[in-house]
């Protein structure tokens, strides 16, 4: 089994760098994007190395799906110590993903199973196209998520939704999926990836420090007593308007070189 020292296999992603964002393609179709040791460590290997004119990156499925989930047949020999180091070592590299110094925004289609649901929970921002549905079915398996899914995923639908989820392994569409507070965009058929490109590059333009923040600052201001959380976000603050980026963009509005806030 793999561990962290390990090396991932690099040819199961696709990496592309189209201007200042990085696609990052799943890419095992006619494994529907199982997610095998040698994928989650290239996964790694990818995002411990985002070269540094990369402000923004795309995570999403080559073929029809975006994953299907744990490589099902990687699971079957496994004992209870393997088991927990194994889980532990996707949770290293979802945490790598959600602590990206950049952001990192999914485009889902197709299957959006078990671990590729806990994959994409580690994401910024989701973007569905109709095609996508998202399931966890673990209990059939008679196995329980192991890749930090029973954390992120509650945060986003619910405790209960999530508990139905896990108990039923019922398939929910993309309709529900965005209802639910999952995706934050339901495009057109075919339009996940196009829209996630535009969003990336639209983030990846943002000064990089406010990225900073809403990355590593927000979540933890969010979960933090009111108290800590407003401090939290008064330092943030300080530090971001003090900057002199924040100044050559706010200078830039006041001088009417940089275009006004309109509806899109
Ligand atoms: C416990 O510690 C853990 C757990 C975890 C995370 C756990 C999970 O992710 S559980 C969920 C596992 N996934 C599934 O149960 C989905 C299984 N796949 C399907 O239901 C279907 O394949 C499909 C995704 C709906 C697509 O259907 P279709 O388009 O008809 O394609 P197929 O003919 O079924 O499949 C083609 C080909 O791919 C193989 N395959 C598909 N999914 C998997 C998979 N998950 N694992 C392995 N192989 C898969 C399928 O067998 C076919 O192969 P052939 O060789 O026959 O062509 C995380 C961390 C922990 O520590």
């Amino acid at each position: 089994m793999g561990n962290a020292a390990d090396a991932g296999d690099a040819s199961l992603l696709r990496i592309e760098t189209r201007g200042a964002v990085l696609t990052v393609g799943l890419n095992r179709p006619a494994k529907r994007n199982a997610l095998n040791d040698g994928i989650i460590l290239a996964l790694q290997d990818c995002f411990s190395a985002i070269p540094d004119e990369v402000g923004a990156v795309v995570i999403h499925g080559v073929g029809d799906h975006f994953s299907s989930g744990l490589d099902l047949s990687e699971l079957t020999e496994r004992d209870a110590t393997e088991g927990l180091v194994h889980s532990q070592m996707w949770h290293r590299v979802f945490d790598r993903i959600q602590y990206c110094r950049v952001p990192v925004i999914a485009a889902l289609k197709g299957a959006v199973i078990g671990g590729g649901l806990e994959l994409a929970c580690a994401a910024h921002i989701r973007v569905a196209e109709p095609s996508a549905y998202f399931a966890l079915p673990e209990g059939q398996r008679g196995i329980f998520v192991g890749g930090g899914g029973s954390v992120r995923l509650p945060r986003l639908i619910g405790v209960p939704r999530m508990a139905d989820m896990m108990l039923t392994g019922r398939v929910y569409s993309a309709t529900e999926g965005a209802a639910y507070g999952f995706s934050q965009y339901l495009t057109e058929a075919d339009g996940a990836l196009p829209k996630a490109l535009e969003l990336a590059e639209r983030v990846a333009a943002n000064a990089p420090l406010t990225n900073f923040a809403v990355l590593q600052a927000l979540p933890m201001i969010a979960e933090a007593n009111p108290q800590t959380g407003l401090l939290m976000e008064s330092l943030m603050a300080t530090v971001a308007q003090s900057d002199k980026e924040a100044k050559k963009r706010i200078r830039a509005f006041l001088d009417r070189k940089t275009a006004k806030v309109k509806p899109t």
